[in-house]
């Protein structure tokens, strides 16, 4: 079983993924993570992330940078969603994101396009998003977690301009797949998403 997780930032995709991976057992990959790995790669080799050259350059990383807490911060988060605009660089990574869908026995990924370009013919797909407001205030509160102080308006302003330059782009824009279940978490409690997430999945699976 291949299940696709989409959604904007700070929607609860990682979250509502992780849980449906351990309910159904599956292997599971951040797919945001690669690209905010190569941000990275491209800030620490002195490169412009804007520049499609530089970008392509940086998605040549060691994989023990995948597992750099910096990854996680909303400044990676932001040069993520700038190289990740480079038609190149999203062709650099398919790949690698393709032959983890394949696995034997299924897989779940989570992102911004894997329901409409990395595995389209998924079992079931999730479309998770929250009003922008909801998302700063989770994003608050897990950095304030982290020991990081940033205001929610900072936080606003952050997501929302990660969402326009994700759903404008050329090349895979962040889109609902036609054939995705929108699951909106802005009232939900993490336990009754994840609920709500699994019976969306079980429907798709009993209707197959
Ligand atoms: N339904 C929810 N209610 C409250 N907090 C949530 C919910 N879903 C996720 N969160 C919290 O919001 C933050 C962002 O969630 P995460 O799953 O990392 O989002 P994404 O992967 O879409 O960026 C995390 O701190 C997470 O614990
Ligand atoms: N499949 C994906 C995953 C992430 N991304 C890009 O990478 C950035 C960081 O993704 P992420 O999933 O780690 O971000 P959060 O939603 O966790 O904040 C996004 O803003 C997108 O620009 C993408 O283009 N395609």
């Amino acid at each position: 079983m291949i299940i696709a997780v989409d959604g904007p930032a700070a929607s609860g995709k990682g979250t509502i993924a992780r849980a449906l991976a351990a309910h159904y057992r599956l292997p599971y990959l951040d797919t945001g993570l690669l690209y905010r790995a190569v941000g990275l790669n491209v800030v620490r080799g002195g490169g412009n992330p804007s520049d499609p050259d530089d970008a392509l350059a940086g998605c040549r990383f060691d994989d023990l940078l995948l597992s750099d807490p910096k990854l996680r911060s909303e400044d990676a988060g932001a040069t993520a969603s700038i190289v990740s605009a480079h038609p190149a660089v999203r062709e650099a990574l398919v790949e690698r994101q393709r032959d983890f869908a394949a696995r034997p026995g299924g897989a779940i990924l989570d992102g911004r396009d894997i329901g409409t370009v990395i595995a389209p013919h998924a079992d079931a797909k999730l479309f998770v998003r929250a009003s922008p407001t909801v998302r700063a205030q989770r994003r608050h509160a897990e950095m304030a977690g982290m020991g990081q102080q940033v205001s929610v308006d900072t936080l606003l302003a952050e997501i929302r301009e990660r969402d326009r330059r994700d759903s404008t782009r050329d090349t895979a824009p962040l889109v609902q797949a036609a054939d995705a279940d929108l699951l909106d978490t802005s009232l939900l409690s993490i336990e009754t998403a994840v609920q709500r997430a699994i019976a969306l999945v079980d429907a798709r699976m009993a209707a197959r």
